[in-house]
């Protein structure tokens, strides 16, 4: 498990684009018949992938953790962005297509991860945070989400908010979590741009069209930072930074956070006239 600290806002303004890259982004989620695990200190959020091909995969207990079982004192929210695929908690399986989420609480001790077909995998995006409290398993189709159109085209950021795990929709102790899709000729995401000290956020950028890539933005207010994203990378966004990315084409991203509440409008916005 890749394991990432903490850096502060004074140092991170005067970062270069590699050390801005080697902090913030995670280069490559999905590897074939592999589990990857990026373990962050923000949060203690673990931003992960689940890439089963030929193989069953099972969650590992990583030696960091210090725990029993990798869920012993987490939970773990899951979203497919690949083929039809199921997951398993302690028996209980959830088959889901593309876009289906799978929640799996606390004290779940055995969780594995299969395809369909090795022709088309199942890509499980995964996002576990500390939890001190069990919550049911629960799967959730793209289908039951609840969604939300924001913004215009206009001002290039029509999009659609698909919440999964949040208050009114998957129970969670800490975890809120959903994705979002620009429609055609909308390139920008959440802009205006907000930050929540309350919580961290993660990101991890898909259905990007080949030869295009995301702008994403990072960094106080009125100190941004950018980073070129690519299919399939994750980004890890701290408390304090904004979070926000312009395509060059039209694309997709899942978003995820832990911390201090799961009220998912607990936002500060920022004027765009303020930013830097
Ligand atoms: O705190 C919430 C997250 O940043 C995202 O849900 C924002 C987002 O998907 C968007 O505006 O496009
Ligand atoms: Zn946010």
């Amino acid at each position: 498990m890749d394991y990432r600290f903490e850096a502060s806002r004074k140092e991170v303004s005067t970062f270069t684009n590699q050390e801005i890259r080697d902090n913030f982004l995670i280069e490559k989620i999905f590897h074939a018949d592999q589990i990857q695990l990026t373990y962050t200190i923000y949060d203690r959020m673990i931003i992960g992938g689940a890439m089963p091909v030929l193989n069953t995969l099972h969650l590992p207990n990583p030696e960091k953790l210090r725990a029993n079982f990798f869920l012993e004192r987490r939970e773990l929210g899951i979203i497919n962005v690949g083929g039809k695929g199921t997951v398993t908690a302690d028996g209980e399986s959830f088959t889901i297509d593309k876009l289906g989420a799978v929640y799996v609480g606390r004290g779940v001790k055995e969780v594995s991860f299969s395809s369909e077909s090795s022709d088309n995998p199942a890509q499980f995006y995964l996002l576990s945070s500390p939890a001190h409290a069990n919550y049911p398993n629960a799967k959730l189709d793209r289908e039951q989400v609840s969604t939300v159109v924001l913004g215009s085209l206009e001002t290039s950021n029509h999009r659609t908010i698909y919440k999964y795990i949040h208050n009114e929709g998957i129970q969670s102790c800490q975890l809120v979590m959903g994705l979002t899709i620009l429609e055609p000729g909308s390139v920008w995401n959440t802009m205006p741009a907000h930050v929540h000290d309350r919580r961290m956020e993660a990101y991890l950028y898909f259905d990007v069209t080949p030869g295009h890539a995301v702008l994403h933005l990072m960094g106080e207010t009125t100190e941004t930072k950018h980073i070129w994203v690519h299919n399939h990378q994750a980004i890890i966004s701290p408390p304090w930074s904004i979070h926000s990315g312009a395509g060059t084409k039209n694309y997709s991203f899942i978003w995820g956070m832990a911390g201090e509440n799961k009220d998912y409008t607990d936002m500060d916005f920022a004027e765009i006239s303020e930013l830097r």
